[in-house]
């Protein structure tokens, strides 16, 4: 089998949008003087849809979800070039091509994301070729199906808060992500802001329920040091990306100040970003999206290290992408999901762009054994509500 087509198509969405209201997530753009529209740093309304045909006629999908139109032009110039002509089953093979090919550049961000859409596109065709799902060449199902925690709550009034925590306790979730929108230059009255918004959601949830903290960069590492102690009473699961991804040695220092864990690793990319966090005792729970880490291909090497490191892995977003992987490991005991509503930061955008993701009932989501690849097809019924550029 031949790789024969390679085509990276970006999908800007043009439909209704839901606009986020003030401090509805802290940011890195918060230090600065001038924020400018700092949710911009974590909103993002376009994606990029990656097929891949092959000589029997087997298309594979994959996505990359960052800079759609520069990840569509890196694919375009750089790497479909690379793996045009050659056997998807030499993945690794192809893998490294792309890295090596692009490591001037291309190493970390928008480079390796763009070649985690291509990598997963070849994942897709080799389990739609030996007719079995992904997540069966990946080591098969070790589990019966993967909890899954629901992940929004957006700082918005308390009482909205309170009332969307309770929504996902009644659909059955066993645990849930909320989000901060204060930061160190909210000063005294900012942090009392994020200890009301926790305090309101434990309220409603009780403490049998997992919750997470998000912190989005927003966070300097002195801010940090003082809000750790101050939150340990509400017993959260982890705290997520306190300070900037490249402040290792503050994840770090946060990792050992308290009993709560951090997370972190969403913004990392490729087995060796990966050593780097581990070595250093920098996070407690792994976050990377396979779909900037560097494909499937780079997220199995990663589980594994996890395991060695006894450091849990539970991928950013959930999604097809990441479900085969966590299905697949011990290292992952869960699963990120977005619950499916109204375009707002662009993660549920994913929703309206494929089909085929699984639903979660009753804070479980599980995989088909029978459904070939990754599970996906495009979803037809959205397609003129997105700007689509070939
Ligand atoms: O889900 C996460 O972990 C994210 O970081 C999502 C992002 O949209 C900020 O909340
Ligand atoms: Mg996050």
């Amino acid at each position: 089998m031949k790789i024969t087509q390679v085509r990276a198509r970006v999908f800007e969405w043009k439909g209704h949008t839901v606009a986020p209201t003030d401090h509805f997530c802290s940011n890195a753009m918060d230090e600065l003087w001038d924020k400018g529209d700092s949710m911009g740093t974590f909103r993002f309304h376009g994606w990029t849809v990656v097929e891949i045909e092959t000589d029997n006629g087997i298309v594979g999908i994959g996505n990359v979800a960052l800079a759609p139109r520069i990840a569509k032009a890196i694919i375009d110039q750089y790497l479909a070039p690379l793996v045009i002509g050659q056997d998807p089953f030499d993945y690794e093979y192809l893998w490294q091509r792309m890295y090596r090919s692009t490591h001037a550049w291309g190493r970390k961000g928008i480079g390796m994301a763009a070649i985690s859409g291509v990598d997963i596109a070849i994942w897709d065709i080799m389990g739609k070729a030996v007719n079995k799902p992904v997540f069966k060449l990946l080591g098969g199902r070790t589990k019966e199906k993967i909890p899954c925690y629901a992940s929004k709550l957006y700082r918005t009034d308390l009482k909205s808060m309170q009332e969307e925590a309770q929504s996902y306790l009644d659909q059955g979730f066993k645990a849930m992500k909320m989000r901060f929108g204060y930061g160190p230059k909210d000063g005294p009255s900012g942090m009392r802001e994020n200890l009301n918004s926790v305090a309101a959601v434990r309220e409603v949830i009780g403490d049998d329920i997992d919750l997470m903290l998000e912190c989005y960069m927003g966070w300097n590492l002195d801010y940090a040091k003082r809000m750790l102690p101050r939150l340990e009473r509400f017993q959260p699961r982890w705290l997520e990306e306190p300070v900037i991804a490249d402040d290792i040695d503050g994840y770090a220092a946060l990792n050992q100040l308290t009993s709560i864990p951090i997370s972190g690793g969403e913004h990392e990319f490729t087995s060796y970003g990966f050593r780097q966090l581990l070595e250093k005792r920098a996070v407690s729970v792994i976050q990377y999206d396979t779909n900037r880490v560097g494909g499937i291909t780079a997220a199995h090497k990663i589980n594994a290290l996890a395991e060695s490191f006894s450091v849990p892995v539970i991928p950013h977003a959930g999604q097809m992408h990441n479900y085969h992987l966590t299905m697949s490991t011990l290292a992952s005991p869960m699963s990120e999901f977005f619950p499916v509503h109204d375009v707002e930061i662009g993660n549920e955008l994913f929703y309206y762009l494929f089909e085929g993701d699984p639903e979660p009932i009753n804070g479980f989501i599980d995989l088909d054994d029978n459904t070939p690849g990754l599970g996906l097809k495009l979803n037809e019924q959205y397609l003129n509500q997105f700007n689509i550029i070939e």
